[in-house]
């Protein structure tokens, strides 16, 4: 069993969700990532999404762009990223980290030399934003042949032949996208989020995990309650763009909102 099954597996018996807490490696210093990643424990994430900065970012909205560009700014590379996991297992054995990128930066290091790059650092998943499906077939089985689970995305107009196919590629978890657009806008809709969520609960055994426009423990705990996990990341990176100066402080902000989202979700189970 995978780091990410067995955690995901423990939270359900505990019957609790998973907190998911996305940031930018490289941002808002190189330095800083390892640090804030322990943070993110501390204030109670189960699973830490890390994205790879990309220069062109697509499904981003303005806050992970200039997240990117600030990553870029002081040079991180995917293979730094790399290093960063590796220094972050030397703290941590337990946490799972995903790693969330675009293909173009894997592509250049050749897919398999970064898997196995990826897998000696310790990472536990891949989550590819940009890997079409004709493509699915050829990438997904170097990630998942060295137990890296593959996460793909699913989002309120995938069809069903399609969530069945993403589905026989993926491992660990799915990734339900709340709304079509990009990171960081709030037009979440709960009662659609939980009707869809349902539906691929049918069409597939794997957890889902819910993520696009969760900004506040109201809404983590809402979304907790109809999936088996929230995925959060523009409203924390939001925070590491304002606390930039002042590593403690950004620290205790990043604290100050992930601690309440724990407490929330775990508020459903008791
Ligand atoms: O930023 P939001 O709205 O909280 O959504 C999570 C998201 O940031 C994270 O999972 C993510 C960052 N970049 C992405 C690109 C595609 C899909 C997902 C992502």
């Amino acid at each position: 069993m995978s780091r990410i099954e067995r955690t995901l597996e423990a939270l359900k018996g505990q019957g609790r969700k998973a907190l998911i807490p996305y940031i930018t490696a490289g941002d808002p210093h190189p330095d800083a990532t390892v640090g804030l990643m322990h943070t993110l424990v501390a204030a109670g994430a189960d699973i830490i999404e890390l994205g790879v900065p990309f220069s062109d970012p697509m499904a981003d909205g303005p806050v992970i762009q200039l997240a990117c560009e600030r990553a870029l700014k002081h040079g991180t590379s995917l293979r730094n990223v790399i290093a960063m996991v590796k220094e972050f297992r030397t703290k941590d054995s337990e946490t799972p980290i995903v790693l969330m990128g675009y293909l173009n930066p894997m592509e250049a290091i050749g897919y398999e030399a970064f898997a196995d790059a990826a897998v000696d650092a310790g990472v536990d998943g891949i989550l590819t934003v940009d890997l079409p499906p004709e493509e699915a077939d050829d990438v997904a089985p170097l990630f998942t042949e060295r137990n890296l689970d593959a996460i793909f995305l699913l989002s309120p107009t995938t069809t069903d032949d399609r969530i069945r196919a993403i589905s026989e590629h993926s491992s660990g978890y799915v990734y339900y996208v709340s709304f079509n657009g990009v990171t960081g806008a709030s037009k979440i809709n709960v009662d659609e989020v939980a009707s869809r969520v349902d539906h691929i609960h049918k069409l597939t055994a794997l957890p889902v995990a819910v993520g696009f426009g969760i900004r506040d423990a109201n809404t983590a705990a809402a979304v907790g309650r109809v999936s088996d996990g929230v995925i959060v990341g523009s409203v924390l990176v939001d925070t590491i763009a304002k606390n930039q100066a002042d590593t403690d402080q950004l620290k205790r902000a990043l604290t100050d909102l992930l601690h309440p989202m724990r407490e929330a979700l775990d508020g459903l189970s008791s």
